[in-house]
């Protein structure tokens, strides 16, 4: 009789199957949160731009990144690297913005 039950190496392949599976999920929310950060962004740069407001406001985000530090620590997260992230989104945001003001 043949043993049906699955080798160590069948298990593990399993196992990473489903971490991947997770991770596909996880990477679509992260892509359609972004999308909706920044359609966000978009509309704001509008205002910015009708009102003459700087493309910037490092006050706004010195309180993203004290607030995202809290929350990256309580999520089990490297804050470095969430404030990186923040840092990064941000850059290409106020890009964003100078363009939405140059074009008005
Ligand atoms: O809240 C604003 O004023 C924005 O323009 C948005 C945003 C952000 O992406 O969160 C971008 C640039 C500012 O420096 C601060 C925050």
């Amino acid at each position: 009789m043949t043993s049906t039950r699955p080798t160590d190496t069948e298990r593990a392949a399993e196992l990473l199957a489903k971490h991947r599976a997770s991770i596909d999920r996880l990477d679509a929310i992260l892509i359609y949160t972004l999308g909706e950060r920044f359609k966000h962004t978009q509309d704001v740069g509008h205002l910015k731009a009708q009102h003459d407001l700087p493309p910037s406001d490092p006050d706004r985000e010195a309180r993203q990144i004290a607030r995202l530090e809290s929350l990256a620590k309580e999520a089990d997260l490297d804050p470095d690297f969430a404030k990186k992230l923040l840092a990064f989104v941000i850059a290409e945001v106020i890009q964003h913005h100078k363009k939405i003001s140059g074009d008005h």
